[in-house]
This record gives structure tokens, sequence and C-alpha cells, in this order.
């Protein structure tokens, strides 16, 4: 199983390169490296197991994190209506997006930055995400509200984009045009 030792930190040349598109359909090794993605995000939120191999909770894990340059990201988030969005994606690709921003009132943090970085991250508030499911299947998400943001924070680690690029330097809390927090 992955572990907090498997996960690289800023600074780590992998986490700026942009990941390579994973051939269709996928070898074995990388639906196995994926499906180990999966369960690693869903181990983290397990207290028993988080607490066991000291995992730190997350709701999102993409590949460069793992020292993997490859475009393959894993997500397990419920929404704020309590529906889960459990999905392990090759090549994923947002299609489209609204005018209309979003973002975590709280700020963002990541498994692969040990420190806090405090600031507005301003994300698209709905995504349409289409990819490739583990099993193969093309998937086509219409995202919102925290999925959306996740997937958002995935999709920007296999361009080398880390979360803390998106905080305005000169005022990390300014007001984001169009833009409505996520409750
Ligand atoms: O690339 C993937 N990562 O770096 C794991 C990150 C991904 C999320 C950060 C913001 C959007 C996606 C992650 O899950 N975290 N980051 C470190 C702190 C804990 C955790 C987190 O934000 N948890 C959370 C947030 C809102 C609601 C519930 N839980
Ligand atoms: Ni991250």
């Amino acid at each position: 199983m992955l572990t907090m030792d498997d996960i690289v930190r800023d600074g780590h040349p992998s986490l700026r390169k942009p990941a390579d598109e994973v051939p269709l359909p996928a070898s074995d090794e990388d639906k196995a490296i994926l499906n180990k993605m999966l369960e690693f995000v869903k181990n983290s939120q397990n207290p028993e197991i988080a607490e066991k191999f000291g995992l730190r909770p997350g709701i999102g894990l993409a590949a460069p994190q793992i020292n993997v340059s490859k475009r393959m990201i894993a997500v397990h988030v419920h929404d704020d209506k309590g529906k889960l969005y459990s999905y392990a994606l090759f090549n994923p690709k947002i299609i489209s997006h609204s005018i209309e921003r979003s973002y975590l009132p709280s700020g963002e943090g990541c498994l692969s930055v040990d420190e806090q970085i405090p600031g507005f991250v301003p994300r698209y508030a709905r995504i349409t995400v289409k990819a490739t499911s583990v099993d193969g299947d093309e998937v086509k998400l219409r995202l919102k509200g925290l999925p959306a943001i996740v997937f958002q924070h995935e999709i920007d680690h296999l361009n080398g984009i880390m979360f803390y690029d998106h905080i305005n330097k000169e005022d990390p809390f300014a007001e984001i045009q169009d833009a409505s927090p996520i409750s």
C-alpha cells in the first residue's frame, strides 16, 4: 500500500514537470498504480488505517505526487449533499468551464506541501471533465462545488502547477472577481 513515504514534497522536480499522456488501453502496471492511488486516498480517510500508517487525510492524489510523471488522478470526496465522487482516471481533461469562479474559504493545502500557505485559490465554479476510467470506460463528468475544486487541484498537478501558484501575491485574501466561496 502507498504511504506518506511514497509522496514527494515541494521542491521535487516531478511536481513541476508536465506529466505524460497514458497510452490506452492502459498497461497492467499503470492500472495497478492508479488503483493504489485510489486505495491511498480511501485509506487516508479511514481513521484506524490513517492512524496506524501515519497517513495525512486526502481527498485526491495525482501521480506526479508519487513520482510517476503520468496523467493519472484519484479522487474520493463527498459533495455538500453527501454524494460520493470516487474516481481513478487516466488522461483527465477539462473540456469546458464556467466563467464564474469559486474557492475554498479556508484556502487549500497539498499532501506534497508540508507547510500551510494561506490565501484564496481561485478555481472555476463548474467544469466538465473527460477522462478514461481505470477500467477503460470513457467518462464525462459535470462537476461543481468541492468535487470541481478537487479535480482542478489534481489536474493542475499533471501540469506542474501547485495550488499556491494561484494565490494573489500582493493580497492572498483579495476578493476574487465573479467568485463564490464553497461551503
Ligand atoms: O493533490 C492532492 N492533494 O495534495 C491532497 C489535497 C487535495 C485537496 C486540497 C484542496 C482541494 C483538493 C488534500 O486532500 N488535502 N490537502 C492537505 C490538507 C488536507 C487535505 C484536504 O484538503 N482535505 C479536505 C479539504 C476540504 C474538505 C475535506 N477535506
Ligand atoms: Ni496536491
